[in-house]
């Protein structure tokens, strides 16, 4: 029985222009899991503020660090589909499984890539997103979409989905990997900073898991690399808007570690599964410039795990569960 698997980003713009940016922005920030104001209001500040204002800025953004011609979100989550699927058919030599990159905004879209894997006789799916960490602003999203993708199509295939992976220990491993390799090539800062994505207060208050998750990735990665409480610190970026977010802010943060006395800071960002706008330009460009200016010498920021092959391998055990599962057996 053929099948599919779908790694799922969260999406980028098609191109570094002030339209793209528009027109990825517009469809990620209608979508109502990432945005939970009262509609009316927020679509005046959607269309009035947030779409002329912000897409010019942020094209400008992407244009610093677009890379091969795409996204450096889109370059590494395809050469870790890629990587995937060499090992997938290394290890599986008989079986045919398909392995596709979608995105749940922008393009290909989660619709697209299902049309296609069915076109190609695959009978089950699997689904694939790319958050360790459970947020409804990102994972239930994805969850929406494959159920539109599916509430269309009269004949459903067989198909199951991760929900997350933040506790799992090749996840963990992984990221203390890529610090002790960091740390062997560069020397040991003073302070280990676990920057996350961000998300409003309100949402965890409402029951997201997110936040506890992200603070059992952070602890669960200080105990594999044997820190104490006071040589790792988490915090979270990327806030948007007036609201209050989760806290402590990363800038914040970084600031007063700065002002504290802290010369050499090592930040990592362990919701981000490969490398993009946030970590790039928000991270090692804003706040790496927020932590010198305010007194420290060495902001060293440690990649995300991208297309590792520790990152690989993760990849490889969290599909290896569904391709020897074997409820296909009963149909
Ligand atoms: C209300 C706004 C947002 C919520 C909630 C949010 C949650 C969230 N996002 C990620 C991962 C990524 N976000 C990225 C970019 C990005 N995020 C927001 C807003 C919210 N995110 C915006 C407006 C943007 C676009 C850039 C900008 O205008 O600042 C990206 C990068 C995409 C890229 O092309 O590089 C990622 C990845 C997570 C994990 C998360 C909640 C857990
Ligand atoms: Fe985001
Ligand atoms: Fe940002």
């Amino acid at each position: 029985m053929k099948s599919g698997i779908v790694f799922i980003n969260l999406g980028t713009p098609a191109a570094p222009t002030t339209s793209a940016v528009r027109q990825f922005l517009k469809q990620f920030l209608s979508d109502r899991r990432v945005v939970e104001v009262p509609r009316l209001i927020w679509l005046a500040i959607l269309y009035g503020i947030i779409l002329p204002f912000r897409s010019p800025r942020v094209a400008k953004a992407y244009q610093q660090i677009w890379m091969n011609d795409t996204s450096p979100l889109r370059y590494f989550s395809q050469r870790l589909v890629d990587g995937v699927a060499k090992k997938i058919g290394a290890h599986y030599p008989g079986e045919e499984i398909e392995l596709r990159l979608a995105m749940n905004y922008g393009q290909t879209s989660i619709a697209d890539t299902v049309d296609e894997l069915l076109a190609a006789g695959c009978e089950r799916l699997f689904f694939l997103p790319l958050f360790p960490q459970y947020s409804a602003t990102t994972t239930a999203a994805v969850h929406d979409e494959i159920n539109r993708v599916f509430s269309r199509r009269r004949d459903i295939p067989q198909w199951s989905w991760l929900r997350n992976y933040h506790r799992q220990v090749a996840y963990v491993e992984a990221l203390a990997q890529s610090v002790r390799q960091y740390w062997s090539e560069h020397g040991r800062g003073e302070r280990l900073l676990m920057s996350f994505h961000g998300i409003p207060k309100r949402n965890v208050e409402l029951g997201d898991p997110y936040q506890r998750h992200c603070e059992e990735t952070a602890a669960a990665l200080a105990t594999t690399l044997g820190l104490n409480d006071n040589e790792w610190q988490l915090s979270y970026q990327s806030r948007l808007g007036k609201a209050e977010w989760l806290q402590p802010y990363t800038d914040k943060t970084v600031i007063a570690l700065a002002m504290a006395g802290v010369k050499k800071l090592d930040v990592l960002c362990p919701a981000f599964a490969v490398e993009c706008l946030e970590t790039i330009e928000e991270i090692d460009g804003e706040v790496h410039e927020y932590f010198v200016e305010n007194g420290g010498e060495e902001f060293r920021y440690i990649p995300c795990l991208n297309d590792s092959e520790a990152h690989q391998n993760l990849m490889f055990l969290l599909c290896k569960s569904f391709i020897e599962e074997k409820t296909h057996l009963f149909s």
